[in-house]
Formats: structure tokens, sequence, C-alpha cells
């Protein structure tokens, strides 16, 4: 089954705010748009992914994602996370109906491929299934299957609410790259052990230069 997924991506200028104490106001924004890149190129280049569609108002960072292959959708309701995954995801199936839809975050710079076609195969057995993140509490992933609406409840605490969505939780050993979001200065260092694209090392070192 091939899917199309649905990113979600803040302005950079406001993005990955809780990384403050790792990265000042003036490196932030190209971190975040690393992550975002990092996060598109892989995703670009998994094999159970037929297309890949950013919901971002960003100008900068829409460019250079749909230089890596994304359509670029604006985030037009202006309500957050979750009003701009229903936009995205009603853009794509005001195209075609039938296409199974999956919401990523852009915040997953160690991400896999290979990783990332297990768990949209093991989403694949389900109407809805999520993907809990390395932290346990929130959610890097949600599928809904062709028919099947995404409702996302992404945001704080979000396991605890997709589960009680009615959403399966899937049990997957071997794809921390899928689960390694980057919130916080000790995530960066947890997905920098796990390895990361080629844009987030580079952003990555310049923190380092900068200290
Ligand atoms: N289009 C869009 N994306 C959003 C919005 N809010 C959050 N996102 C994206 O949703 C994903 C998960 O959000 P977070 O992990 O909280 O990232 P963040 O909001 O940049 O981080 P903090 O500022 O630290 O909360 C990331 O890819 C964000 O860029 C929004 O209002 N619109
Ligand atoms: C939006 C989410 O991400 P975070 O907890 O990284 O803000 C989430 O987990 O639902």
């Amino acid at each position: 089954m091939q899917w199309t997924l649905v990113i979600p991506l803040k302005p950079l200028a406001r993005a990955k705010s809780r990384l403050a104490a790792t990265a000042g106001d003036g490196l932030r924004p190209g971190l975040a748009l690393a992550f975002a890149q990092d996060t598109v190129a892989a995703v670009a280049a998994c094999a159970a992914v037929r297309d890949v569609v950013v919901v971002t108002d960003d100008t900068l960072a829409g460019r250079e994602l749909a230089a890596l292959g994304a359509r670029i959708v604006p985030d037009a309701p202006g309500e957050g996370l979750n009003a701009a995954l229903r936009h995205g995801t009603a853009a794509v199936r005001a195209g075609r109906p039938e296409v199974a839809v999956a919401a990523l975050n852009a915040d997953l710079p160690a991400l896999r491929p290979l990783e990332l076609a297990r768990v949209l195969d093991g989403a694949a057995q389900f109407p809805r299934a999520f993907l809990p993140d390395a932290a346990g509490i929130g959610t890097t992933l949600l599928a809904a299957a062709a028919g099947t609406e995404l409702r996302p409840v992404f945001g704080t605490a979000s396991r605890a609410r997709h589960a009680a969505s009615g959403a399966v939780e899937l049990a997957l050993d071997g794809v921390d790259s899928v689960r390694q979001d980057v919130d916080t200065g000790e995530d960066l260092r947890a997905a920098l052990a796990l390895g990361v694209g080629p844009r987030t090392a580079a952003a990555a070192a310049r923190l380092l230069i900068a200290d």
C-alpha cells in the first residue's frame, strides 16, 4: 500500500521554542528548517510513500521543501496543528478521495526510510493507527486508511488521546528513528546518537561553533 504523508510545519521563527536553551534566536530557525528538510528527504525516499504534503505558511521552508519534492499547502485555517492537519488531509483527498494518509511531525531528523516503511506497513492493518514518540507521551505518526477520517488530536499527552479516540497503538520494535522527535536539547542529543540527516548534522555543528 502507498501512502500520502501530511507534515505540518510552524513558521520557522516560532518553531522549536523549547530548544531556546540549546539554540539561540539566530540559529533556531535554521535548525528547525534542517529538521524538516531531513524529515521530508527521508519520507520522499520511502518506498511506502506515494507523495508528501507540507502544510506551512513559511515561505523559505516552503521553497526548500518543495525542492525536495513536497507539495506545499498553505496553513489556511491558522488555528494550530490539528486544524492544519485536517486542512492538509482535505486538500489531498479533494483530488484523490480514496488515498491512505498519515500525519508525521516535521522534527524527526534521524528518520530512516526503511523504518518509516515498517511503521506504515504496520498501520495498514488498521483503519486508524499511531506511533508514540520516544518519550512515550506524545505521537509522531497518525495514519488513516482509505475511507477513514484522520481525526488528529496531537498536542499535550497525545498518545493517550489518540488511544482514547480509538486509533490502534503500533507496538513495533526497531523503529526508533520514527519515534525520535526533537523538542529539547536532550532529544537533540538522542537524535544525534541515532544518526541524523546531513542538514541537521551541519546545523548542529554550527551550534557547537557558536557555543
Ligand atoms: N502548519 C502548522 N504546523 C504546526 C503548528 N503548530 C505546530 N506545528 C507543527 O507540528 C509538529 C509538532 O509540533 P511540536 O513538536 O510542538 O513543534 P513546535 O511547535 O515547533 O515546538 P515548540 O515551539 O517547542 O512547541 C511540528 O512539525 C510543528 O512544526 C501550526 O499551527 N501550524
Ligand atoms: C504535538 C506533539 O508533539 P510534541 O509533544 O513534540 O509537542 C504530540 O506529541 O502530539
